[in-house]
This record gives structure tokens, C-alpha cells and sequence, in this order.
């Protein structure tokens, strides 16, 4: 069967790595299930996925569908900094997404490929009414723990006391969560957050979740599975991780930014279980001293190791960290210092024996299916939650610091004390053995039948269905109020034409 004849999901991503990577899994698994997928963001992180991952416009097969990449502008020139500054850049995605989304489905109808649904992930919540406007369905794919999206639930709500200026330090107690410290919460939820941009964002999506009809999230049932019940009651959700799994689909279809350096063949030399994999994933920059520490602690520690250095962006205003001096000589042939690390590869192989992570949620789920322990050191968002989680509640981790809130240089000594906690001992083994169980559970969930398989099949279902009622009626509707916001907005810029910027 041809792609143009399958039901057609579009599916648009915050230019994140830690947004795209799931977005892209969820849109393979849709694929592989016999829908016809676009996936969208914009174009000056698409030219970046095209060179390292080969996106194409032209369908791919995936399972029994397809999925073809088409990225749009953004409006601003190749190389605007203001991009690095999401407090600016996300009102400019918002202004502009919501013209040439519109333009990018009309576009699609025309071709024959009548658009079904539209699919976010968090930090661009209006897509949600682009949607709308359209007359679509719409979806929303949550990249974080059900915990977090619980905590992010009840403080736009203002169901329960968060940390606040009058009283910082309050432990909060959600239901059928255990009691996080202050510093446990989402840390874009303390008042004194760096980043209440990203607060606002998240926030954003909480005011229009009444949009869209599936709360989809990158978990699974068993392994959150009270928050997840309660939390079911409230929102739609639908449980459908670990995404990064796809039976039907391995790792043909990719969206890294930057092509991974290759450290397979030097992890192949190494006997088992004798490395650590040190990550923080694409966003986090640590200071000098603080990665002065690592290296130390690492040589010090006497073990393997894989460490992940990647370059700042130009814009982004981090100084290029250095490693210290006679750094490589030292560890010779023990350590492999890479910029970008093929991750999921990594995890699962039997060389490698924990995890030094930041805890971001893709790592999160990345190490708990592939049965990896972690050290954990997280630093804002999601990641002090995600570490409380893996630490006190999936039991697989150690922790090595609180987070950045926190503003404590952790020490060499207490690296290396860390590193053997987690690879050597009765401690290390016990965490293995946990780390294990969550594999085997997360496979039993992502398999055909399992929890998240029977989640996203009914969700599919779902999609066909409204698909079915979506007459060409509809369509030419869709098309319609493309004609119409093009319109709108060509009058807007005229008008504004000049008086910004
Ligand atoms: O060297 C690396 C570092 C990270 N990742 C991937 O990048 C994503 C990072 O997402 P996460 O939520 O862990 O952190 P973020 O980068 O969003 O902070 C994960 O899917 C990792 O597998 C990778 O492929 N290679
Ligand atoms: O581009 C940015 O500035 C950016 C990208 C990603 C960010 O959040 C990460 O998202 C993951 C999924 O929500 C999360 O689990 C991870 O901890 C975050 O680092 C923030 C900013």
C-alpha cells in the first residue's frame, strides 16, 4: 500500500534533543503500526538532523507505514543568537508556528495526504490551538515521569503548598507520590528558578490541556504505576514507553543532532562490566572546577570509562570546557573521551557497568529498560525529581549531588566514593538486580500485548476512528482556515511591518 492512502499524523517538536528523541520514537512506533507520520520542527535544527541522521522529505518505511521529515523556518536568519535564548525564541516559534503550521497542513491536504491529527510535545503548547482552529484532534506526547507531570498538575492548580519566597525550603507531599524535599520538586517550580521561561512553558501546556483528547507519556504503567492510576482519573493519559524500543522498527529512522563517535569497537575490547559511562545529556554544561573534579575522581577511581564532551554552542555564552592538564595521557587506553556517544548502543552493552547521568527523563527510561544502574547527578528540571526516583523509589542508583540549586562543587573524593558504590560490592550488585527487574518489566510493557503495546494500539485505534468521521467536509475546513490565518497573519505583518525588532 502507498503512504498516501494511510491515515496521516503530523507531529511537531520543541528543537530540543530531549523533545525530538521521543517525539521521533513515538512517531516510528505509529509508523510501525500503519500510520503514515510527518515530523516536523524547525529548519535550523533540521539541517542539523539531515547531516548527522539522513532525515529525508521521502517516506521511509517503518513497519507497516511510513514516515517522511519536512521542517519548517522559523523566521529568524541561519545565524540568529537569539535562538540560545529560549525567552525570546519561544514567543518567535509561537508567532510564526502558528502561521506556517496551518500552511504546512494545507500544503499536505492538497497533496493528498489529509492530515488526522496533530501530536506536541511540551514548550510549544500552542499547537494545541492550531489544532483547534483547525478543526483537528490533537495529542500531546509528555517527554517526562508521570511524577513530574503530576507535580507540574497540582501547582498550576494550586492544590497543594510548593516551595514559595515566604517559606523555600517545605517539603511538598503529592498523592501517591512519596514526600519530595523542596529540592526533589521540578526545580523550574522554586521561585528562584533561572529559567521561569521554561516554567511559563511547561504551564502554557497545563492551560490548554483541556484540548487535546490523549495525554500520551514516555512511561509505563508498572513502573509508576500509583501516580500514573491517580493521575489517569484526572487526564487522559495513555502510558506508551519506553518509546526508544521499537520492535518492529530498530534504529533505521534517527534525529541525533550531531553524528555519534564511534566507541562500540573500543567498548568490544574492554571485559565485562568494567566501564562507566559518564553523560550529561545535551543541554547541561557543567563549570571547569566542578568538571576538573570528574576527571580526577574518574582517574583516580582506577576504572574504565566513555566520557561525553560535547562542544557549546557558539551562541550559547558557556566557555569551551578543557580537561586538566596530561588528562588523556594519564588515563591511556582506561578512558575514551567522546564529543557525541551512540548512547542507546552504550547502555545496552555488557561492558559497561553504571551510568554517570544528569537524570534527564530520556536517560532515565534509557537506563531502566537497558537494566544500566546510575550515579546520579542532577542538575535542574525534571532531573532532581527523576533522581529522587531512581535513587529512593526504582532503587537503582546512587546519588552524587542535590542538583544546582544546591551550588556545591562536588569533591574528587566523593566521585570516586560514588563510582565504587556503584560498580563494586554488595551496594553495586543489589542495584544490578533492581536495575534488571525494571528491564524485564519495561520489556514485558513495550512488547506485543503489553501495557504501553495495548496503549498505543488503542490510541491508533482512537485516531482512525475521528479519522473516519473526518469527512471532506472537514478537510476542505482545515484547508479553509489555513486560507484564513494565512490571510490574517499577511495582514498582521503588514501592519507590523517596520515597528518590531
Ligand atoms: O552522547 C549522547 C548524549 C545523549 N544522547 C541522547 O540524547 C537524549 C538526551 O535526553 P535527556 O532527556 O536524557 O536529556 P536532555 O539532553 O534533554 O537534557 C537521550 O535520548 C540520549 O540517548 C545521545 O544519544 N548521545
Ligand atoms: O534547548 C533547550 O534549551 C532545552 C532543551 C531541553 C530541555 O529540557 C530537557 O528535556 C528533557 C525532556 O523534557 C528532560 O527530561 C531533561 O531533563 C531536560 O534537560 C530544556 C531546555
Amino acid at each position: 500500500m502507498g503512504s498516501e492512502s494511510l491515515v496521516h499524523v503530523f507531529l511537531v517538536s520543541f528543537p530540543g534533543q530531549g523533545h525530538v528523541n521521543p517525539l521521533l520514537r513515538l512517531g516510528k512506533r505509529l509508523a510501525s503500526k500503519g500510520l503514515l507520520v510527518t515530523f516536523t520542527t524547525p529548519e535550523s535544527i533540521g539541517k542539523q538532523m539531515r547531516k548527522a541522521s539522513g532525515c529525508s522529505d521521502e517516506p521511509s518505511p517503518v513497519g507497516d507505514g511510513f514516515i517522511r521529515f519536512e521542517f519548517f523556518e522559523d523566521g529568524w536568519d541561519e545565524d540568529e543568537p537569539r535562538r540560545q535564548d529560549l525567552d525570546q525564541y519561544l514567543p518567535q516559534l509561537e508567532k510564526v508556528g502558528k502561521v506556517v503550521i496551518p500552511q504546512m497542513i494545507r500544503r499536505n491536504a492538497e497533496r493528498g495526504r489529509t492530515v488526522s491529527c496533530l501530536i506536541n510535545n511540551p514548550f510549544i503548547p500552542w499547537v494545541s490551538d492550531v489544532a483547534e482552529s483547525l478543526g483537528l484532534p490533537s495529542a500531546m506526547l509528555w517527554v517526562q515521569s508521570c511524577a513530574c507531570f503530576a507535580a507540574y498538575y497540582h501547582y498550576y492548580h494550586n492544590l497543594v503548598p510548593f516551595p514559595s519566597e515566604e517559606a523555600m525550603e517545605i517539603d511538598v507531599q503529592l498523592p501517591c507520590m512519596p514526600l519530595l524535599k523542596h529540592d526533589e520538586v521540578p526545580s523550574f517550580l522554586y521561585p528562584t528558578t533561572p529559567y521561569p521561561f521554561l516554567r511559563r512553558a511547561i504551564m502554557g501546556q497545563y492551560g490548554n490541556l483541556d484540548k487535546p483528547f490523549c495525554v500520551l507519556m514516555d512511561t509505563f504503567q508498572e513502573l509508576e504505576s500509583e501516580i500514573i492510576e491517580y493521575m489517569s482519573k484526572i487526564c487522559p493519559i495513555k502510558t506508551v514507553g519506553p518509546l526508544f524500543k521499537n520492535p518492529k522498527a530498530p534504529n533505521a529512522v534517527r534525529g541525533d543532532f550531531m553524528k555519534a563517535d564511534d566507541c562500540i569497537g573500543w567498548l568490544d575490547s574492554k571485559p565485562p562490566k568494567s566501564v562507566v559511562y559518564v553523560s550529561f545529556g545535551s543541554v547541561v554544561y557543567l563549570k571547569q572546577d566542578q568538571w576538573d573534579e570528574i576527571a580526577f575522581g574518574l582517574l583516580n577511581s582506577g576504572v574504565n570509562f566513555i566520557w561525553v564532551m560535547k562542544p557549546p554552542h557558539k551562541d550559547s555564552g558557556y566557555t569551551v570546557l578543557t580537561l586538566p592538564e596530561g588528562f588523556l595521557e594519564k588515563a591511556g587506553n582506561k578512558g575514551k573521551v567522546v564529543q557525541w556517544s551512540p548512547q542507546e548502543q552504550v547502555l545496552a552493552h555488557p561492558s559497561v557497568a553504571c551510568f554517570v547521568t544528569h537524570c534527564g527523563w530520556n536517560s532515565t527510561m534509557e537506563a531502566l529498560t537497558s537494566g544500566m544502574p546510575v550515579v546520579a547527578f542532577p542538575q535542574w528540571g525534571d532531573q532532581v525529581t527523576d533522581a529522587k526516583y531512581l535513587v529512593d523509589v526504582f532503587k537503582v542508583g546512587v546519588r552524587m549531588c542535590r542538583g544546582e540549586a544546591e551550588d556545591k562543587l562536588i569533591t574528587r573524593d566523593v566521585v570516586e566514593r560514588c563510582l565504587v558504590e556503584a560498580t563494586v560490592g554488595p551496594k553495586a550488585a543489589k542495584m544490578k538486580e533492581n536495575a534488571l527487574k525494571w528491564k524485564a518489566t519495561a520489556e514485558a510493557a513495550f512488547i506485543e500485548g503489553g501495557s504501553s503495546d495495548r496503549n498505543l494500539q488503542a490510541f491508533v485505534d482512537e485516531v482512525k476512528k475521528r479519522s473516519v468521521g473526518m469527512d471532506h467536509s472537514t478537510a476542505g475546513k482545515a484547508t479553509e482556515k489555513a486560507n484564513e490565518i494565512e490571510v490574517e497573519a499577511e495582514a498582521v505583518a503588514a501592519a507590523t511591518d517596520g515597528k518590531e525588532d
